[in-house]
């Protein structure tokens, strides 16, 4: 479809994009000490379409032929390659089948409607005919929440926003913009930016996500602790159901009743299609910098990160690597190449000498990015304040170097799991927010239940986290885990994640901070909101799609 871009059918982003690391000199030799992998060459660069066997179509022509009365034939897709590209999204799982040519079942047919009305005349369709319909946004799921149930025997349309893709107009007074629910990160900031004001909402996957599947998974951007997570930055909302539109105003607040608008964010799909939302919008800032800290401790870390939300600084961001991850990302730096980055480098080795003559281990130290925004007083004030804070905390002070090249590369990791999947290894992700009293508690039980996790499948693992979103009452906590791919793929994986997820209830934290539950984290959710409120979301999805034709099985089956 020419006019939706789309990534790649097995993998992430865009083809001839990769993860390298032949220009890091560190990582070959980290992979090896912490998964005991031999990292090889990349043998491909792509995967050939025509290795994979695909399901046929089961639309009826009938059923085409309403469709294309709706968007017209140029809008419809059957073609094998784009019923795949929207089977599923980049969960571990439906990488490893995708990989797999394993293929359960996929939609019958791909629409791309381009208007609120054609949205509205699809689902009237889909009542009448009985076929299901999975609203499609970037396709960046991590959690299963767009792979269809293999034994639905109706047809599937995969609804794709992405045609309706503008930022429709901006209240300058309010700070509150409309835009269309399909469009994606950096076609909306385009639109946005050139007219001086921004979203701020930078998932790691904002490359390839969409306005419309942000709020539909509630999810978190990097900017959240200034500019709140989506469920914060959406005001109003527009979703089309078979029996009419819901609209709901963009007002600065109100008391009528439970919350319309939280019952549709984080809703995946079931409850109808997002196809308009009213959204903050913020200035671009005039200045931005980020600043790097080193800690001593992942617990003096922790104490510095809460004294800052505490402190009424206005942070971006504010999040810190524990040992484990700072050893991942010192792993990742290039070689340096010119003489600035070899003085740097130099920099690096004095830096070093300082905090083990300080008698840290250096094997316990936590690296932190805090970005500060604004006008350059109001940088100077923030920065100066944090310094304080974590100076308190026993930190040094790295400086903007290192958090200019976080800055430049935080969309660059979705990348690495790909290549690792190359080298027939695991890479993933997991994450829960919990109260700051909590923590530490919920940081060591992952790690605890982690290993235990390995060591039952016979590998050696790696674990790491960072501190991220920081709130009130506490803060997310981020794991990325890794192993060698072993005989049963699906088997290890299920039992390694299930026990990183069954840690965060046990310990005190919710199963998902910003990825949604989807089939990936369903099986948890009457540990997470209580059975009775299970209950209340089955009775809610059952009353307002009694057919089951929209997204049936996500969140709660
Ligand atoms: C490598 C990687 C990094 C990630 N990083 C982050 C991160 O930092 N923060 C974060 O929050 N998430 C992250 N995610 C998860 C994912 O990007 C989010 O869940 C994102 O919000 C999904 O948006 P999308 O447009 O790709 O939606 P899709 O994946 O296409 O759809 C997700 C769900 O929303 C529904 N949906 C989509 N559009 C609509 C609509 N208009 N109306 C109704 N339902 C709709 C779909 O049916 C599906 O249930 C990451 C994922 C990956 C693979």
């Amino acid at each position: 479809m020419a006019h939706v871009k789309h990534m790649k059918w097995w993998g992430w982003g865009e083809e001839g994009v990769h993860f390298e690391y032949a220009n890091k000199p560190a990582f070959a030799p980290f992979v090896k000490h912490a998964l005991d992998v031999d990292l090889r060459p990349r043998q491909r660069d792509t995967i050939d379409f025509a290795t994979v066997n695909v399901p046929a179509s089961r639309a009826e022509n009938a059923l085409l032929e309403a469709l294309t009365a709706i968007t017209g034939a140029e809008y419809l897709a059957l073609d094998d390659e784009l019923r795949i590209v929207h089977w599923a999204g980049k969960s571990v799982t439906e990488l490893l089948l995708t990989r797999a040519g394993d293929f359960a079942r996929v939609p019958d047919v791909v629409v791309y409607p381009g208007t609120e009305d054609e949205v509205a005349q699809v689902l009237r369709l889909a009542v009448e005919r009985d076929f299901v319909v999975i609203p499609f946004g970037g396709g960046t799921s991590i959690s299963r929440s767009l792979q269809p149930d293999p034994r639905e025997e109706r047809t599937i349309v995969s609804l794709d926003l992405g045609r309706m893709n503008q930022v429709l107009s901006i209240d300058e007074t309010s700070g509150l913009a409309t835009i269309q629910a399909g469009v994606l990160g950096p076609d909306m900031e385009e639109q946005l930016n050139a007219r001086g004001w921004t979203l701020g909402h930078f998932p790691d996957s904002f490359t390839h996500s969409t306005l419309g599947g942000w709020a539909a998974t509630r999810s978190s951007g990097m900017q959240s602790d200034k500019y709140g997570d989506i469920a914060d930055i959406v005001r109003g909302l527009r979703v089309v159901r078979p029996g009419g539109t819901v609209v709901l105003r963009p007002l600065p607040s109100t008391s009528t009743g439970p919350s319309l608008r939280e019952m549709i964010i984080g809703s995946e799909g079931r409850l109808g299609v997002i196809t308009q939302l009213d959204v903050h919008v913020h200035r671009i800032a005039e200045h931005r910098e980020v600043i790097a800290y080193m800690f001593p401790t992942w617990q003096q870390a922790l104490v510095a990160m809460r004294e800052i939300a505490r402190s009424g600084v206005s942070t971006t961001f504010a999040r810190v690597s524990d040992a484990h991850e700072t050893a991942f990302s010192l792993s990742t730096q290039k070689a340096p190449a010119t003489l600035k980055k070899k003085v740097t480098a130099k920099g690096q080795d004095l830096l070093w000498e300082v905090m083990r003559r300080r008698g840290w281990d250096t094997d316990a130290m936590c690296i932190a990015y805090v970005c500060f925004e604004g006008s350059k007083a109001e940088v100077q004030g923030g920065k100066k304040a944090v310094a304080g804070i974590v100076k308190k905390q026993g930190a040094l002070v790295l400086g903007a170097g290192p958090g200019a090249l976080y800055d430049q590369k935080k969309f660059d990791t979705p990348y690495l799991r790909d290549f690792l999947l190359e080298q027939n290894t695991i890479g993933d992700v997991s994450e829960t927010a919990a109260p700051w009293s909590r923590l530490t508690t919920v940081h060591q039980a992952v790690y605890d239940a982690a290993q235990r996790a390995f060591e039952s499948q016979g590998k050696t693992g790696w674990i790491m986290s960072h501190m991220s979103h920081s709130y009130h009452a506490g803060a997310c906590l981020y794991f990325t885990f890794g192993y060698e791919i072993g005989e049963d793929p699906h088997g290890e994986y299920a039992a390694i994640k299930s026990a990183i997820q069954q840690a965060f209830i046990d310990a005190g934290g919710t199963l998902s901070h910003h990825h949604g539950v989807g089939l990936e984290h369903s099986p948890w959710m009457e540990q997470d909101v209580s059975p009775e409120g299970v209950q209340l979301m089955r009775s809610l999805f059952a009353a307002a799609d009694p057919g089951g034709h929209f997204n049936p099985g996500k969140i709660v089956g």
